[in-house]
């Protein structure tokens, strides 16, 4: 597979940049307009349909069991992990196997102790909560939070200044699952009032395999083995970029093909959405070139690289950086950002002698 140099075109690196390269690239981890719709449709919808994260699994199999055969609310259950790894499927899984209703929300939307209050007041018996991004919730939210998971009780503030009263309310036992890309962002107190965590891990490319042949079979789309391990290698160890890039493969094979997803035709189509054999884009590809070819693979500071591929420092260090880590094809160190050897192996570059990353001799600077 060959790919452009000069991955920005004329302009140079950073030439085409947009204010938020994150927010709609093909890799992106976070949900877009389009997956919301096409997710609800792709979810497994328990935790024998669920692909991988086998401990999480039978972990959690444990607790809802347990749960059910003792005519109990599942107890409370929070899910770590980094987006789009399953977090929210898994918390409608649990209501499931619970026969109980779900109500979702999450922690940027409740800002004052009313707005939970509202919620919580509302629910019904052995509900589930589920409340993503948790660690984003306000603090006086988080602490009528954790009387209300201990003991299903809380005070709501009627007035305000001296006169103002606590009316105890009692709620009916519910299940609380919350999800955080930040677990050791929870204050302890928060985090000891849950009855069971599990941290979800990036998926291996047989699992994602497994979720493509799973998607491709409900979209109806044909693929054989070969074609969604192309797929999956390129997925970034994550379920929604696998369902997207398995989408964006279908529209190729539809337009452009009869229909059939193969290994060629799933690379072909990949190369044209700019997706690489290691699921890096041309972001990704920006930012490794400039360093290796600008700066002989660093150490180069975090500003120096930004301005070079034209982005915002955050957007470097926010978007591009955690994935490039990863995979080991960069280091962040004390000195600035340095290649690894297998940043200059991956764009087919030549270390000159003495780089960063230019073999087993160099020696890269303290982490
Ligand atoms: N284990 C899995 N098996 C099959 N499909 C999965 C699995 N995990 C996630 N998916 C699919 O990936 C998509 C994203 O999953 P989900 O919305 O649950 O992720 P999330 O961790 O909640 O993400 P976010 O933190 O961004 O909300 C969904 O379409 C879901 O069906």
């Amino acid at each position: 597979m060959t790919w452009d140099d000069a991955e920005y075109g004329a302009g140079g690196p950073g030439a085409e940049a947009t204010a938020d390269p994150g927010a709609s690239r093909l890799v992106g981890a976070a949900a877009d307009g389009e997956d919301a719709a096409v997710e609800a449709a792709l979810r497994p919808k328990d935790l024998a349909e669920f692909v991988g994260q086998e401990r999480v699994r039978e972990q959690l199999d444990l607790v809802l069991r347990a749960a059910r055969q003792r005519g109990a609310t599942a107890d409370h259950v929070l899910l770590s992990g980094a987006p789009g790894l399953g977090k929210t499927t898994l918390a409608m899984i649990v209501a499931a196997e619970m026969g109980a209703p779900i109500r979702i929300t999450s922690g940027p939307a409740i800002q004052h102790a009313g707005d939970l209050a509202a919620i919580l007041s509302s629910l019904q018996e052995g509900e589930v909560l589920f409340l993503d991004e948790i660690h984003r919730m306000s603090r006086p939210a988080e602490e009528m939070l954790y009387m209300a998971m201990e003991d299903f009780r809380v005070d709501v503030i009627v007035g305000k200044g001296p006169g103002a009263t606590a009316i105890p309310l009692e709620l009916p036992p519910f299940t609380l699952v919350g999800a955080t890309t930040r677990a050791g962002l929870l204050p302890p107190p928060l985090r000891d009032r849950f009855g069971f965590t599990g941290h979800m891990e990036f998926y291996a490319p047989q699992e994602l395999e497994r979720v493509i042949h799973r998607s491709a079979g409900l979209l109806d789309v044909s693929i054989d083995p070969a074609g969604a391990a192309e797929i999956a290698g390129r997925s970034r160890g994550t379920p929604r970029i696998a369902n997207r890039l398995l989408r964006r493969v279908r529209d190729y094979a539809q337009v452009r093909a009869d229909g059939a997803v193969t290994e060629e035709l799933a690379g072909r189509a990949l190369e044209v959405y700019e997706v690489d054999d290691r699921g890096l884009d041309r972001l990704d590809r920006a930012v490794l070139r400039a360093l290796l070819q600008l700066f002989g693979g660093g150490p180069v500071g975090l500003s120096t690289l930004a301005v070079a591929v034209g982005e915002e420092r955050e957007t470097v260090e926010e978007v591009a950086e955690p994935f490039l880590v990863r995979e080991g094809l960069l280091a962040r160190t004390p000195r600035g950002r340095v290649a690894t050897p297998a940043a200059w192996a991956h764009l087919g570059l030549t270390a000159p002698q003495g780089a960063a990353g230019a073999g087993r001799q160099a020696t890269l600077p303290d982490a």
